[in-house]
């Protein structure tokens, strides 16, 4: 990956590798070697266009059926119910020709018949066998190509989600949604239909068949196996109804015990919770193996039991049929194919309700998707939002109020005037809404009143990509990726020459880092950077905030201690990075806030007190007394 300095998908066009500047720099003196690349890359497989289409507002795909995600490939469609028709029609020969075989054959002493039989019984067993591959083929690219699209589709709708919905949604469920939800609605569109149209159109095939052979046999047949078997199937579809929902909800308090286990692996095993949390997944997965055991058991009592009812109707026929045969009234070869097509008449019986499970599965997958997708952010991009301009970075806060939960306010009527070039530190006890303060100019959240303008523009009228691409955000825990450093680095500017990384891994004095990494800039950082120490991780996030050039950076200082070198080369990094720009920082040192243009006391739901550094102290207010406080801490620490 890294030799193409690609990550996060971003080195492929049209599906095949393009070489990046690396490769391109190269003259390519050697023709034959470029063929060889050609040749290759024409082996790379095609995952279709890249420039997946993106639309911030809402989902516009339109409702999720199953009837639309079928219909959406009429071509794959129609082969595959072409292919089922053939097959279904073809699966039915086979005891017809073994009557003829038996009448006209065996007992009419007729060998070129038995031939000419066993010869068509062959053909249609292959040509059945050609059908279904066919089927399985284009029924298999149907549901692979409708559940692709469906993926991108909600992990599109989840880029698109504001952060409260992941506040309040947890990981591990929308993981189910992703994979297992899929899942249950490729089973259904790749088996499911055609399983669905082959064993119902074999009933109604049948039962033609049964009543063009004897009327009063196919009858009484029916009568012996329908009312049994209708009983089974009703309980059987009532049992598989809650089956199903419990194993759906406890595969989705699986997956998200599992998740939640994995991200906070260190404060696990730093709290020897391990056991603890062992036992708690023994019981989540042992909901999930009751769930599985109850849909098993009522598959072994119903498949065995549908099998019984029909062997009896068999063994009924065969006297009552037998009987007809000694009467004269019907031929052994007759009977025969009879009792064969009883026996085929009973396997879609079978199977069409077990398919119904299938098609619960997919259904209750459905709403679930449904429900995803409908849930729209809850930071909207106005219709008419217009894109902002390359801005000089003047922030204003225009009484605004703002709450998480109702009537729970963080921050009340607060107003502030930020000017352009200027930085402003936050400061104020923990919880007052410090944060909340910078995850407002980002438009993370929209205040429940009031208005936040930048350069004049409502923060609401302008388009988030625009109004992101101008705001530089450096969060609390840094997040680096899986990927290259260069990956990480340029992040919000993928296209960033190499010349502009180096310049801001210098900005930020991590050359050194890099230097020393084995592959320099194509060095690959394990996830959520846990190969790097936290002063280096909060280094690249300014390094990638640089390269983003922002006109405006909001920063949120991490609380993690730092060492004293790293603390300076933090604060070095800092000072170059806000050079000029309108910042906000959310200062939980003070040695930071005393660096600000301005600082503001944030507390009682609002700004308490504002002024730099020298003025605060002087008017002895609350910044004052955590000033001493500070001061003295440290000087204990010290
Ligand atoms: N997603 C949320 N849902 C509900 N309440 C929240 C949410 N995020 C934060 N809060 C609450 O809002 C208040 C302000 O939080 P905020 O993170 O802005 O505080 P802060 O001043 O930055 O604190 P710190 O200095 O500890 O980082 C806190 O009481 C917090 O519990």
């Amino acid at each position: 990956m890294s030799l193409y300095g690609g990550g996060f998908g971003g080195f492929r066009a049209g599906g095949h590798s393009v070489v990046g500047a690396a490769g391109k720099g190269h003259a390519q003196p050697f023709a034959e070697l470029a063929d060889g690349i050609a040749r290759l890359e024409a082996l790379e497989p095609d995952h279709g266009d890249p420039e997946a289409p993106f639309e911030p507002v809402a989902d516009t795909g339109g409702r999720v059926s199953l009837r639309r995600l079928l219909a959406g490939r009429p071509g794959l469609l129609a082969a595959a119910t072409a292919a089922i028709l053939v097959e279904t029609l073809l699966l039915q020969a086979g005891p017809y020709l073994v009557q003829v075989g038996i009448d006209h054959g065996i007992a009419g002493r007729d060998l070129s018949v038995l031939v000419w039989t066993t010869a068509g019984f062959v053909a249609a067993v292959l040509l059945t066998g050609l059908a279904t591959a066919v089927r399985m083929r284009k029924s298999g690219m149907l549901a692979a190509s409708a559940t692709r699209d469906l993926r991108i589709r909600i992990f599109a709708h989840l880029q698109r989600q504001s952060l409260d919905y992941y506040t309040r949604e947890k990981a591990g469920v929308t993981m189910t949604r992703m994979t297992s939800d899929v899942e249950a609605l490729q089973n259904l569109l790749q088996d499911g239909f055609a399983q669905f149209l082959i064993q119902g159109l074999t009933m109604v095939v049948v039962t033609g068949v049964l009543f063009h052979y004897d009327a009063d046999l196919a009858i009484i047949t029916l009568v012996l196996v329908v009312p049994p078997l209708a009983l089974a199937s009703l309980w059987f579809r009532y049992a598989a109804d809650r089956g199903y929902s419990r194993q759906r909800d406890t595969i989705a308090a699986m997956f998200a015990d599992l998740s939640e286990s994995l991200n906070g692996v260190r404060v696990v095993t730093a709290h020897n919770r391990q056991e603890r949390n062992v036992v708690a997944h023994r019981s989540v997965v042992g909901a999930y193996r009751d769930a599985n055991d109850w849909t098993g058991r009522i598959n072994a009592i119903y498949g065995p039991g549908t099998s019984v009812i029909g062997l009896i109707a068999m063994a009924v026929v065969l006297l009552i049929g037998g009987r007809m045969v000694l009467r004269g009234e019907l031929t052994i070869g007759e009977l025969t194919a009879f009792v064969l097509y009883v026996n085929a008449f009973f396997q879609p019986v079978q199977q069409l309700v077990q398919l119904y499970t299938q098609y619960q599965q997919g259904k209750a997958a459905i709403a679930k998707i449904r429900g995803l997708l409908s849930t729209g952010p809850t930071v909207r991009e106005s219709p008419a939002a217009v894109v902002l301009p390359p801005v000089s970075g003047l922030i204003e806060f225009d009484d605004v109020t703002f709450e998480y939960l109702p009537s729970r306010p963080v921050l009340s009527g607060l107003s502030l005037r930020i000017e352009p070039g200027e930085t402003v530190a936050c400061v104020g006890p923990t919880g007052a809404g410090k944060s909340t303060l910078a995850k407002l100019v980002t438009r993370f959240y929209d205040p429940s009143s009031g208005g936040i303008r930048i350069d004049g523009y409502d923060l609401r009228e302008v388009t988030l990509a625009s109004l992101r691409r101008q705001i530089g955000v450096v969060p609390q825990e840094p997040f680096l990726f899986a990927g290259s450093l260069r990956d990480n680095i340029a992040f919000a500017r993928p296209e960033a020459t190499d010349e502009e990384v180096w310049a801001a891994v210098d900005a930020v004095g991590l050359r050194e880092l890099v230097e020393r990494s084995p592959e320099g800039l194509s060095t690959p950082l394990h996830e959520r950077g846990q190969s790097v120490s936290s002063g280096e991780r909060q280094l690249l996030a300014l390094a990638r905030a640089f390269l983003a050039e922002p006109r405006v950076v909001v920063l949120d200082e991490a609380t993690s201690n730092l060492d004293l070198r790293s603390e300076l080369r933090v604060e070095a990094a800092l000072d170059v990075l806000l050079a000029g720009r309108t910042a906000i920082l959310v200062a939980h040192r003070l040695s930071t806030a005393m660096r600000a243009d301005r600082i503001i006391v944030v507390d009682d739901l609002g700004i308490v007190e504002s002024g730099s550094h020298a003025e605060l102290i002087r008017s002895g207010g609350r910044y004052a007394a955590m000033f001493e406080q500070w001061t003295a801490s440290s000087g204990r620490q010290c």
